[in-house]
């Protein structure tokens, strides 16, 4: 039998993956074409009759040549939900034309490897021009840092699906004049990674910061007699485990975070809840406006004093103007013992006739009121009107 060649089917795989490629480049240049007509016909941007159909007639090609469901599906959504986002992208800019602009400084917390540089990397694609890293040491420098002007935006962790919402960002919210003008949805891999041989036996001390440290509280409290280093950011339990570089201590990371930092992985995947994901906010000085073609989200702070009833019956304003609601959390005000402020997240355009109908019902009816901002609704599957 005739030996097969490796190198020589290697290249051909190479020659594949290149023409997979510049497919993928021709199909992102179509969609552009696409939101270009859209906005002339005034067409929303998702159009979920158009993905089902076009899933089924790939997946049933897909079967004839002997590609599973599954995975067509897979490939499929990532390069449809990929095609979204660059349209809702295309239409921001339009409507906001000083959205971002090279040398755009941004404010987030730690540096490189750390799960909020992941966000800023994501928020910044396609971005012409050097980011300004303004690296900041907790979330209320980042705060600080925009209004002061240090930095254009800030990009800050909201919520995780292990361990919730994080306070300390919803406290800085209900100070802030600075206004929400977008969302990232970060997946969040943790790793227990090292600087030098070793494995999980001889561990004795572990580092990260306390947002990973909780997400992992599981796989943590199964160990037995180690301790927990907590640091201000990932970045900095990163570079400290590779500083100190013994056997005993490890760090919480992702995977790209241990090859920037030069540290091995011993254990993947260590957080609570396998789709662990962080939902990220991006603030600014000024508010942003979203098409009418493009699914939004508003968010609003809400107080509504102590009367029974009083949170029932403003939330009820929404229900009568068909809003749908996808979050509300209650946070203590300070200085006002036993009150609480509401964050209420909308899934409706702050401009749209509806909302602005139900906010001026709402507003005489509550003691507070604030709107953080309306922006693009970046969670996937979300239908459009
Ligand atoms: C490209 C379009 O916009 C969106 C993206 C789609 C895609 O990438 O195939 C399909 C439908 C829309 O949700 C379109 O409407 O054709």
């Amino acid at each position: 039998m005739e030996k097969i060649d490796l190198d020589k089917i290697r290249v051909d795989i190479t020659n594949l993956d290149e023409q997979l490629l510049s497919l993928l480049a021709q199909r992102r240049a179509l969609s552009i074409q696409v939101v270009k007509s859209k906005v002339q016909d005034q067409k929303p941007v998702r159009d979920s009759y158009r993905e089902t159909l076009l899933l089924q007639n790939l997946s049933n090609k897909g079967k004839k040549l002997g590609l599973k469901s599954d995975y067509i599906h897979s490939v499929y959504r990532t390069i449809i939900e990929d095609s979204v986002e660059l349209q809702q992208d295309y239409l921001m800019q339009l409507n906001n034309p000083n959205l971002k602009s090279a040398d755009y400084k941004v404010a987030y917390l730690g540096s490189k490897g750390s799960y909020s540089h992941s966000a800023v990397e994501k928020y910044l694609t396609g971005l012409n021009g050097g980011l300004i890293d303004v690296g900041c040491k907790s979330f209320d420098d980042i705060f600080a840092a925009v209004e002061d002007k240090d930095a254009d935006v800030g990009v800050l962790p909201i919520e995780n699906t292990s361990s919730g919402s994080i306070n300390e960002v919803y406290d800085l919210l209900q100070t802030t004049r600075l206004k929400i003008i977008d969302e990232l949805y970060i997946p969040v891999k943790h790793n227990l990674l090292v600087a030098c041989e070793s494995d999980l036996s001889k561990i004795t001390t572990i580092y990260g910061h306390h947002q990973p440290v909780a997400q992992c509280s599981d796989f943590l409290n199964e160990l037995n007699d180690v301790e927990i280093v907590v640091t201000d950011s990932t970045s900095t339990a990163l570079s400290e485990v590779k500083k100190i570089n013994d056997p005993s201590v490890a760090v919480l990371g992702s995977a790209e975070a241990g090859k920037h930092y030069g540290l091995q992985s011993i254990r993947a995947d260590v957080a609570n809840q396998k789709d662990n994901q962080t939902r990220f906010i991006v603030v600014a000085r000024e508010p942003v406006t979203v098409p009418m073609t493009c699914a939004a989200k508003t968010s609003l702070i809400l107080s509504v004093g102590q009367r029974p009833g009083a949170l029932v019956d403003a939330l009820m304003i929404f229900k009568q103007f068909n809003i749908s609601m996808c979050k509300i959390e209650s946070r203590p005000i300070k200085g006002r013992p036993w009150e609480e402020m509401f964050y209420i997240d909308v899934t409706e355009n702050l401009q749209s006739e509806n909302m602005q109908s139900a906010i001026r019902e709402l507003k005489p009816s509550v003691s507070d009121y604030t709107e953080l901002g309306c922006y693009v609704n970046r969670s996937s599957h979300t239908e459009e009107s």
